[in-house]
């Protein structure tokens, strides 16, 4: 288990971990872009976590600014179109690390599109190294590859980061049998192996984010980012969230 420099971690089950945001979830009851109090409020509960002495890094969907397949449906040729959702992320991340920093809480960007005069671009050691020293790194860009989703950028750098989990905070509560947003007699899961997931084709996640965590070993916990105090929650044990193992 990675420790923060100086500091155990206090009730928290991982020492490192990477939490995946979806864009769609900072974006409130609005149609398209942040809701500012949605995003402070994650800040908040990013802050918390951090204060339990753990190693946290972020990856933020863009959904709510652009999604590839959608640039694609109009026309667009799909690369140039998941270019843009990857500069959408980026805007997110800024967003979230401005909320970060208005809350004393130290942080970095890195983003796998290099711009230079924006934040850093991603350096694996480099993100390791300020995690050690406390700080919150935010990844933008996801992958930095077209026909990839930020589920897939959060599975990668979970990953490289050496992360003992991968949490998923969005806007349900736990994966289902099938999605509750469009099913309502869909049962939730408490447990599941990677393998059931894929089995089942449940859409919580990309196929090749749970792929990717399944052959590295690492967890997904997938909770309701709504919930006040869950992230911190779910990290000590407690909540409703859905876990997904090896052994299920
Ligand atoms: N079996 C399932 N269990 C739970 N949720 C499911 C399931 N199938 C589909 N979903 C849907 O998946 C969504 C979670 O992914 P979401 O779209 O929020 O994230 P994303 O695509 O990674 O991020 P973004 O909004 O940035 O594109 C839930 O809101 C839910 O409606
Ligand atoms: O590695 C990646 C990650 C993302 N994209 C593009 O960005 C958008 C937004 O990401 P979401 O995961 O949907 O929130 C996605 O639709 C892709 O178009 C990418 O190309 N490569």
């Amino acid at each position: 288990m990675a420790a923060m420099e100086g500091a155990m971690p206090t009730n928290a089950r991982y020492g490192r971990v990477l939490l995946k945001i979806s864009g769609e979830a900072l974006m409130g009851n609005r149609e398209y872009g942040l809701d500012p109090e949605i995003v402070d409020r994650v800040a908040g509960e990013v802050k918390s976590v951090v204060g339990m002495g753990v190693q946290v890094c972020l990856v933020i969907g863009g959904g709510n600014i652009f999604r590839g397949v959608s640039g694609a449906a109009t026309g667009m040729e799909r690369a140039t179109a998941d270019y843009m959702g990857m500069l959408a992320t980026v805007i997110n991340a800024l967003a979230m690390q401005s909320a970060l920093e208005r809350r004393g809480v130290q942080t970095r960007v890195q983003s796998a599109i290099p711009m230079a005069s924006v934040c850093e671009p991603y350096i694996r050691r480099r993100a390791v190294r300020h995690m050690e020293k406390g700080r919150v790194v935010i990844f933008g860009a996801g992958t930095g590859n077209p026909f990839f989703t930020t589920d897939t950028a959060a599975a990668l750098r979970a990953s490289e980061m050496g992360c003992d989990a991968l949490l998923k905070g969005t806007k349900v509560d736990g994966v289902y049998s099938a999605d509750p947003n469009k099913d309502p007699s869909a049962q939730r899961f408490e447990s599941l192996t990677h393998l059931e997931v894929l089995a089942k084709d449940l859409q919580v996640m990309d196929a090749s984010a749970i792929s990717l965590a399944r052959e590295n070993k690492i967890p997904i916990l997938v909770f309701s980012i709504h919930t006040a105090g869950a992230f911190a929650e779910v990290m000590a044990g407690r909540g409703k969230f859905t876990i997904i193992t090896e052994e299920g």
